[in-house]
């Protein structure tokens, strides 16, 4: 075993079928292909479909944010034990792990996830991951799964993340999956189709956003479909969906996970004068901070934007968001320590 980490993320859309059961036929194969794949790798698969799987059990379902809950809480037991009988006939046990956002931004926390996660694989246990839907409410959520995988390839330092997806990559303007991309920008967006699947909560831009981000920090990254033989081998070497080029990154695996604060909910902004002295490897200063947006706690990871607004990196915050509020009309302390802080 190298100790590779590959992230296999799995969307509502691309394993449930028409009915919206889960599609056990997709099950079996990912199974195999996972089994087959951990002789090479250590193994992460993000799965989502609790909503899906449970949503049939509540009677007049129309996915207020409470049925979802509800449904994922019914639906999380299924899937684990869909993946539990399939990933067992391949010699391959499984693991539920349920996560929540400050399982990420909390430093403490998330090196337990990560010392809990390498005694798994030397078990030969595969984690099979999702939001903790049951609790985890509007302020405290991830956008979707593809970021909850982001942020599981970023703090992992996993070499490749595979988003699997109905639409099988990313698709051009006649819906013809690009086979390459090398940065996404501009013209890349522009191809974006913003509808989501009925099914789940990402789309095709979340997917886009977490992949500029995970290979901004070197991570590999397929957008792929399940369709073939063994789909998920084929995208490892680019031939199955859109390919997304890393780029090169010599972060080292603490300000990579710091770096993983840009999908953070907190964001503090600060003058042109405190951007010069960040990039000058300076210590952030309360007197350079115009503002600060969202809650957040003294040791948590926030964004950091310059006066255009442009994110310009992020940082481990000293003081919570009231404290900096009160200390911007009070006296120049220390917001965030220069070690503390990853600039893009
Ligand atoms: N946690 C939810 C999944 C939410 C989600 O991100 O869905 P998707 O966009 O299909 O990956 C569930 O298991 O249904």
């Amino acid at each position: 075993m190298t100790g590779k980490v590959l992230v296999i993320k799995l969307g509502s859309a691309v394993i449930t079928n028409q009915e919206g059961n889960i599609d056990t036929t997709i099950v079996k194969k990912v199974a195999e292909e996972v089994a087959a794949l951990s002789r090479q790798y250590n193994i992460v698969l993000v799965s989502s479909g609790a909503v899906a799987s449970g949503k049939k059990f509540l009677s007049a379902y129309k996915g207020t944010l409470t049925e979802r809950k509800a449904a994922a809480a019914v639906g999380n037991p299924i899937l684990i034990q869909l993946y539990h009988q399939y990933l067992q006939q391949e010699g391959i046990t499984v693991a539920q792990a349920l996560c929540e956002r400050m399982h990420f931004s909390n430093r403490k926390q998330f090196l337990q996830l990560k010392e809990t996660f390498e005694t798994f694989w030397e078990n030969k246990i595969v984690p099979v991951v999702n939001e903790n839907d049951l609790v985890s409410n509007v302020e405290i959520k991830f956008s979707d799964n593809d970021e909850l995988a982001t942020l599981i390839a970023i703090g992992f330092d996993a070499t490749s993340m595979l988003l699997c997806t109905s639409a099988g990559g990313l698709l051009n303007d006649n819906k013809e999956v690009i086979s390459r991309v090398d940065r996404i920008d501009g013209a890349v967006l522009q191809h974006v189709n913003t509808e989501k699947s009925n099914v789940g909560l990402g789309g095709m831009l979340s997917k886009l956003t977490f992949t500029r981000l995970a290979t901004s920090l070197g991570i590999h990254v397929a957008i792929c479909g399940l369709k073939g033989e063994r789909p998920l081998q084929d995208a490892l070497e680019g031939k199955n969906g859109t390919w997304f080029e890393p780029q090169s990154s010599n972060l080292r695996a603490r300000q990579k996970w710091l770096a993983s604060g840009s999908v953070t909910l907190g964001t503090i902004h600060v003058d042109k004068g405190a951007a010069k002295a960040l990039f000058a490897r300076k210590s952030l200063l309360t007197v350079g901070i115009s503002n600060t947006e969202g809650k957040f706690v003294a040791g948590e990871v926030v964004q950091l934007r310059d006066e255009t607004g442009e994110i310009i990196g992020v940082a481990k915050s000293k003081l919570a968001a009231g404290e900096i509020g009160r200390q911007l009309t009070v006296r120049n302390v220390i917001a965030a320590h220069a070690d503390d802080i990853v600039l893009f």
